[in-house]
Order: C-alpha cells, then structure tokens, then sequence
C-alpha cells in the first residue's frame, strides 16, 4: 500500500463516537474525512432501491463495483452530503433499517474487497482522518496513529435514540439498544475485517466523558505518534 499523506484511523462500534471526533480532527488539522461507514450505508442503500436480495453477495458486489457515489464537503455544520445516482441520501443512510442493511453486506468478504480501492482513494494531502470498524487493521494497517473508541452499549443507544429523535426518526430505546447489540455482534464477529482494536491503537472509553476531552485525549496520541503533525 502506497500512503500519500499522513492517516489518522478511528475505529469503534456504533455510537462510540467516531463521526463526532473524526469530524472535530479534520476540522482542526485541515484534514480529509473518511466516513467509511457512509459508504457501506450507500451500498445497502442501493441494494434497497434496485431490489438487490442482502444475501447475494454476488449481486452486491457487482453494485459495489459500479456504485454512482459522490461524497461532497459542506462546512463544518452541514457536515458530507451524500449522492447517491444524482439523488441526495444524506438522510436516508442513517436510518436504522439502512444501519441494519449495511452491517449485513458488510460481512461478505468479495464486497469489502470491492469497496478497498475506493476508501484508500481518499488519502490524499495534507492528511486523512478514516472513520470507520477497520481502518487500522485492513484499510490504513500501516499508520502509526490509530484510536479505538468504545463506550457501553446502554450510552451508545441513548446516544443514537437522542440523535435520531432530533433527526426526526421515530425510535424506541429497547429497539435501538438491541439492534446495537446485534450489530455490534455481527460486526466483531464476521470472518473477514472484524471490527477490533488494532494491536497498537490506543483504546479509549468514552463512556461518562465529553466529546472535548476524547477530542484532547485523541489530539495528544496523534501528535506523539505524527509529531510533524498540526
Ligand atoms: N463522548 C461523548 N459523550 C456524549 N455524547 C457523545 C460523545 N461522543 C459522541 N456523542 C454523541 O453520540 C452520538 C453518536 O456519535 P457518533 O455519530 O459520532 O458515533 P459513531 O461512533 O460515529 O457511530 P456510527 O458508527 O454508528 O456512525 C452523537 O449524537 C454524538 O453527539
Ligand atoms: N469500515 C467499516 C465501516 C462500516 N462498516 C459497516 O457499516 C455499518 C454502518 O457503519 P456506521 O459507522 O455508519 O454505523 C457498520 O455497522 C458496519 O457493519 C464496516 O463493516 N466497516
């Protein structure tokens, strides 16, 4: 793997926190996002639209192959825009039928492999924060500077019920704190890009701290493990 620039990896499970600090490091640094999570969403998305079965791993990887994408950057609070065959599905992907749907497809090894070339395409100058299950352990195994974060998963789903319910979603915590179990469980348990915390990534819990000091913590690792960096 050629890295063009440096890469900070974020992994975790759902809810942890990733978007939120990876989105706060891009910021700070003036660095690219890749909201790698995003691009599995669109995938299950697309799969939804041309009634492609979520067991057909095949079917699901030729999409993948052919997946008409654009990941567009607005400011700071508009966050990516997502658009999909010119429709935009920023919306839409975070529905917790498409959050199910992605965790599905995610586990098909030929689908993974499809969607590679494309995550790594986002390494470019003057850096790259990558959010996402495996980017420290398949994506981007190479960079020094890789986080974990975690947290229960009773704080995770009151997390996302608080981020839905202002989102306009109608949800249910009992549904939602299951359905993360559930994810949660299919992701770190699939045979291929198992979501776990690489070897040398530093762990952080985020539960019962603030998304200012997981920001600090974050920061501080990055600079001891890049110190050309910011
Ligand atoms: N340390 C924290 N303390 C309290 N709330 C937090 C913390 N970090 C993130 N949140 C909130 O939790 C919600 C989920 O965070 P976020 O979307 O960043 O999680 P995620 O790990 O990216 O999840 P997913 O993988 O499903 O996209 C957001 O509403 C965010 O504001
Ligand atoms: N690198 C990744 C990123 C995501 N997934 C799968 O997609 C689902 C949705 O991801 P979010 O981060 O947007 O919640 C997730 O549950 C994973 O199954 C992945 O496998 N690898």
């Amino acid at each position: 793997m050629s890295e063009r620039a440096p890469v900070v990896t974020i992994d975790g499970p759902s809810g942890a926190g990733k978007g939120t600090i990876s989105q706060l490091l891009a910021g700070h640094l003036g660095w690219k996002l890749l909201d790698s999570g995003a691009i599995y969403r669109v995938l299950a998305l697309a799969a939804i639209h041309h009634n492609v079965q979520l067991d057909n791993e095949e079917s699901l990887t030729l999409l993948a192959a052919h997946l008409d994408v654009q990941f567009i950057t607005g400011s700071a609070t508009q966050g990516i825009k997502v658009v999909l065959e010119g429709e935009d599905v920023s919306t839409d992907i975070r529905s917790p039928e498409c959050s199910n749907a992605a965790s599905i497809i995610a586990a098909f090894p030929r689908v993974r492999e499809a969607l590679l070339r494309r995550q790594r395409a986002f390494n470019t100058a003057p850096g790259l924060i990558a959010d996402g299950r495996d980017m420290g352990t398949v994506v981007f195994p190479d960079t020094p500077a890789k986080i974990y974060l975690t947290a229960s998963a009773e704080e995770r789903a009151m997390r996302r019920y608080n981020q839905l319910q202002d989102k306009g979603f109608d949800v249910n915590i009992d549904r939602l704190l299951s359905e993360i179990k559930e994810r949660d469980d299919r992701d770190m348990n699939r045979s291929v890009a198992p979501l776990v915390p690489a070897d040398d990534a530093l762990v952080i819990d985020t539960s019962g701290i603030g998304i200012e000091d997981v920001l600090n913590l974050a920061l501080a690792h990055i600079k001891s493990k890049l110190p050309n960096v910011g």
